[in-house]
């Protein structure tokens, strides 16, 4: 099938250039609306989708975003690979203000959010044992690279509900105890719900900050942080430029199993489904339902 890459930017990442044919189109879905209209177009021959996750002008909170209508619209539309982008503290000395990670591992501690399509009427548990697509990864990892940015490969990404920034005793449990690599407020539940919806998902988090760990560094300070984000979002980019030409214009089937997640997910009897939630799951399921 044809691929389109979608890509959702996070703060700092609200728009692309590059396109040919760009055109902002609104998207309508059964879970309301995305976080802003989404910029179609294509690159090297290559379908690409950008929505930035806070809305132009930055307008929604890591709370309220809007996960599942960002994931049913990207879906909706066509995307096969979606590509996160997100600003995200760091745990480690070695992982700098400025470096980018291929995160590869999260830990939840969002408690605010939709985290499923699925529900009541139809229910449906998919694994997230590896819930990044490595080949998509290994794609931006090069992309990275060849865009002269300095990047890791690999990392766990805590997510935390926020807005605020954690304590000092948090940042150090995540980072001494659980052995994270970096924090953000956003990659949970899109990650899930990417993963609900056959979508291929990797995670290039940008980091701003040594978070309020660091001895030399102390606390987080957000006019840093907004300092650091003008120079990621030139890199993140770069870095989306080169994806094109990387991944090539057809998607074949994934092989780690992306595309295929829901075929064995769904645990309610056909004739005991939910018609109206059956209808809302029209894109993110319409592979299995249809069958
Ligand atoms: C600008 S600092 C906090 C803010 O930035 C990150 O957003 P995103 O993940 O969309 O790049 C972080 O998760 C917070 O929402
Ligand atoms: N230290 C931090 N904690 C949570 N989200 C962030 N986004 C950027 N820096 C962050």
């Amino acid at each position: 099938m044809d691929r389109m890459i979608g890509v959702i930017g996070g703060s700092g990442l609200y728009e692309i250039a590059g396109l040919s044919g760009a055109t902002w189109v609104t998207v309508d879905t059964p879970w309301g609306a995305p976080s802003d209209q989404i910029l179609t177009g294509t690159l090297d021959g290559v379908k690409m989708a950008f929505l930035p996750r806070h809305g132009r002008g930055h307008v929604h909170s890591p709370s309220t975003v809007p996960y599942r209508a960002n994931i049913d619209a990207m879906k909706r539309l066509g995307v096969t690979d979606l590509v996160s982008v997100s600003a995200c503290g760091s745990f480690r000395e070695d992982r700098a203000p400025g470096d980018f990670v291929i995160v590869d591992q999260f830990i939840d501690r969002t408690t605010l959010r939709e985290k499923s399509f699925f529900g009541t009427g139809c229910v449906a548990h998919v694994s997230l044992a590896h819930p990044t697509c490595p080949a998509l990864s290994d794609a931006c990892h090069t992309a990275a690279g060849a865009a002269g940015i300095t990047v890791h490969k690999g990392g766990t990404y805590l997510a935390m509900e926020g807005p605020q920034f954690s304590t000092m005793a948090e940042s150090k449990l995540y980072r001494e105890v659980w052995g994270c690599d970096v924090i953000g407020m956003t990659n949970m539940p899109e990650a899930n719900l990417a993963r609900e919806a056959e979508l291929c998902y990797a995670s290039v988090a940008m980091i701003t900050d040594y978070d309020s760990w660091h001895p030399q560094h102390g606390e987080v300070d957000i006019a840093e942080i907004i300092a650091t984000l003008g120079a990621n979002a030139d890199k993140a980019r770069a870095l989306v430029a080169r994806l094109p030409g990387l991944l090539g214009a057809a998607h074949d089937p994934c092989a780690h199993g992306c595309n295929t997640a829901l075929d064995v997910a769904l645990l309610t009897a056909p004739e005991a489904r939910d018609p109206a939630l059956m209808a809302r799951l029209d894109a993110v399921a319409g592979r299995v339902l249809k069958g």
